[in-house]
């Protein structure tokens, strides 16, 4: 089990986990087409089936466990209850559990999803979340007060995957970029060494964004499935300090499955060509 001290903030429980497993985020997407694939039904009984086996092959070698919420989201109350259970048996495991929610509100109801996925007495409670700050950095403050507070993290949308992402997150506010603006913002936030607030840049092009001041770790989806390679990332994360690129993988990693064994073996290469390519 994951132990945090609310003086270290997110830095020391992220890089003791990253040195000692690697520098690859898994994801886990239970999408339909997987299930489907494992042989499982598309039901809350094959998500279950799912998860478990997720958790007994990521869960003891991955530093940071991804779950997609909104594939669990999608059946109801009994898909929190399993991502509950992917929450609790990978952080059992030793891993840091990273929910992928993408919340975003105005600041009282972002008090609330705080609540939610950073307070330790919330049944989805997690080690971070992934938060979207297309309503302003500063309606954030909610979730990256509590994430400092706790010693867990936030990573916050600045350049995204998906081709879309680039008409706004490209746009101009003055000299910069919304998506540097983020970055900036990131990087004030982490001026007291707790490397509270992470970043999302996409694997799968250059960025442009100056990461150089960051102080936390970027999330850095798009391996795999979406196209980008370990051999990519020295360029597109040129400037940027490698200690903090954590590239992630879900469907990439999944394909493997059903056998744990084989997601697993999955995963280790994948890990494998990061570190190397990241040296
Ligand atoms: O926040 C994310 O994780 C995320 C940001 C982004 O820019 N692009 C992106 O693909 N993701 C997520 O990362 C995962 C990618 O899955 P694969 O394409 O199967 O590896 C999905 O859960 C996406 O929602």
């Amino acid at each position: 089990m994951v132990t945090r001290s609310d003086t270290t903030g997110f830095a020391i429980p992220y890089r003791s986990a990253v040195a000692e497993r690697g520098r690859l985020c898994a994801g886990i997407d239970p999408h339909v087409a997987l299930l489907e694939q494992w042989g499982l039904p598309v039901d809350a009984t094959g998500l279950r089936q799912f998860a478990d086996i997720c958790v007994e092959a990521l869960g003891p070698v991955a530093a940071v466990i991804k779950p997609q919420v909104a594939f669990f989201e999608a059946f109801g109350s009994a898909g929190y209850a399993v991502l509950e259970a992917v929450i609790d048996g990978c952080r059992e495991a030793g891993a840091l559990v990273l929910a992928d929610a993408k919340r975003g509100d105005i600041g009282s109801t972002m008090d609330a999803y705080a609540h939610a996925w950073l307070d330790g007495r919330s049944p989805l409670c997690s080690d971070a979340v992934t938060v979207s700050p297309y309503l302003g950095f500063g309606s954030l403050s909610p979730a990256v007060d509590a994430a400092r507070s706790s010693g867990r993290g936030v990573f916050v949308l600045a350049r995204t995957s998906n081709p879309e992402g680039g008409a706004v997150q490209l746009a101009g506010t003055g000299e910069r970029s919304v998506g540097q603006l983020i970055v900036d913002e990131a990087s004030a936030s982490n001026a007291d060494g707790s490397a509270t607030v992470g970043l999302v840049v996409g694997a799968t092009r250059s960025h442009g964004l100056d990461l150089e001041g960051l102080g936390g770790p970027i999330l850095a989806p798009g391996l795999g499935a979406q196209g980008a390679t370990a051999r990519d990332l020295p360029e597109v994360f040129d400037g940027a300090d490698p200690a903090w690129v954590l590239p992630a993988s879900s469907r990439g990693i999944l394909r493997a499955g059903p056998d744990p064994q084989a997601v697993r073996a999955s995963f280790a290469t994948a890990r494998d060509e990061v570190e190397a390519a990241l040296g």
